[in-house]
């Protein structure tokens, strides 16, 4: 499976083409709706997100609510176009002055300067206007259709926050998927400890306030994926690295870590390596999922703790110091509307990417043209290694 997008944050719509979906899947619109709703939501965020109203429009590869097995076509309209439709649209410019005006004053911490060094372009808008996170909304979209194929599999994935400006969330490790669903879904930062909620919303608040941004860290729990998916033998096959790659592919993200992730190196072997127990119902388990459910590049049956790390947004309402690329002097940054925290909407964007690389692992590694043979191998494995 793969997938592209395209479209600029304030063009017309984004497109994803996603491919290689097994044929007869049932695919629901609603639920990607779902997604791209929670995706736009949580406590944050600026104006923008209240123009936009995220639904999508299948335009191929589904008839009548299954996949064709053709490249299925999800499109993304931008509302907020209607106000841009001057300064974004396709057509050559002519004298008016509003539309030429540029942006020459880079953000530190954007895509802004080393785009239009690479690009050649003295405008930034022609960096930003993809380097957004608006495109992200298009890559929940192809997530929304990989959770889809895991779910019809029994395979869940959430994304909740564990930290904000430095606000830790505290929870019982043990709490079962579904409470962590729960849970994430009624915060309006989408964390699982009551308490650090208002804390954490007390944090964003003062950090808009005072004209800056704060960052987090992001946590997604998958249940439910066999053993043994993935592999040791190539490194573009190692789906821990295929999926910290992935989450190093958010905007913003900076880092990624599996179960103890980097406190590993404090630790003795003993306080790390995951125990191996066997019982006829479940089969080989561990005692414990210090590893976040992957050695080898492979599953191990546990469920997968991966976190992420959200650096501070860039654009801040007290701008920093940067130079002019016309003037060559220095100015402050331009301003361009902005969201102050992003951390919970991440976690939706984390959940969708972590979704879609499990996908693609699982429609590699089992025959997957026809989806109801997909599911048919995969509860076959299932019962090899049971008993295996
Ligand atoms: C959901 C989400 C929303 C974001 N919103 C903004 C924003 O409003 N303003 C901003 O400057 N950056 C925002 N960012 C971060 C930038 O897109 C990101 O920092 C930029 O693309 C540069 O890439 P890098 O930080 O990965 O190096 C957001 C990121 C995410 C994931
Ligand atoms: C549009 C989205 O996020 C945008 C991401 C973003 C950035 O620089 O990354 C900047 C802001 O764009 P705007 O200037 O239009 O408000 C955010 O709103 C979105 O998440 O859908």
């Amino acid at each position: 499976m793969r997938y592209l997008t395209a479209g600029e944050s304030h063009g017309k719509q984004l497109t994803t083409i996603v491919e290689g979906l097994p044929a007869r899947m049932p695919l629901h619109r609603e639920k990607i709706d779902e997604s791209l709703i929670r995706r736009q939501g949580g406590y944050g965020r600026g104006r923008r997100m209240q123009i936009e109203k995220d639904l999508i429009e299948i335009t191929g590869g589904v008839r009548h609510g299954y996949t064709l097995g053709s490249p299925v076509s999800l499109i993304l309209h931008n509302d907020d176009f209607t106000h841009w439709r001057n300064i974004m649209g396709e057509d050559p410019i002519g004298e008016d002055e509003e539309v030429r005006r540029t942006i020459s004053r880079p953000r530190p911490g954007h895509a802004d300067l080393n785009g239009a060094l690479k690009y050649g372009h003295r405008d930034i808008r022609n960096v930003l206007e993809r380097s957004s996170a608006r495109e992200t909304a298009a890559r929940v979209a192809a997530g929304a259709v990989a959770k889809q194929l895991l779910e019809e599999l029994g395979i869940n994935v959430i994304g909740y926050v564990n930290t904000i400006g430095g606000i830790t969330a505290s929870y019982d490790q043990a709490l079962s998927f579904a409470q962590r669903k729960e849970q994430s879904e009624q915060s309006p930062v989408r964390t699982l400890d009551k308490e650090a909620e208002q804390t954490m919303m007390q944090a964003i608040d003062d950090a808009k306030k005072e004209g800056d941004s704060i960052g987090g860290v992001v946590e997604v729990m998958v249940e439910g994926m066999p053993a043994g998916v993935g592999s040791y033998v190539h490194y573009d096959r190692k789906l821990d690295a295929r999926i910290g790659g992935s989450v190093m592919s958010i905007n913003a993200f900076k880092g990624a870590e599996f179960g103890v992730g980097f406190e590993a190196a404090n630790l003795k072997g003993s306080e790390v390596h995951d125990e191996i127990a066997y019982n006829e119902k479940n089969g080989y388990y561990r005692k414990s999922n210090n590893l976040g459910g992957f050695e080898g590049g492979m599953t191990t049956g546990m469920p997968i703790i991966v976190k992420g790390v959200m650096k501070p947004i860039p654009t801040l309402y007290k701008p920093l110091q940067s130079v002019d690329i016309d003037s060559k002097e220095p100015f402050k940054a331009s301003i361009e509307r902005s969201d102050s925290c992003a951390v919970p909407a991440a976690a939706v964007v984390m959940e969708h990417v972590v979704a879609w690389e499990l996908a693609k692992a699982i429609t590699e590694q089992f025959p997957s043209d026809q989806f109801p043979k997909l599911k048919q191998s995969i509860e076959e494995y299932k019962e090899e290694i049971r008993c295996f």
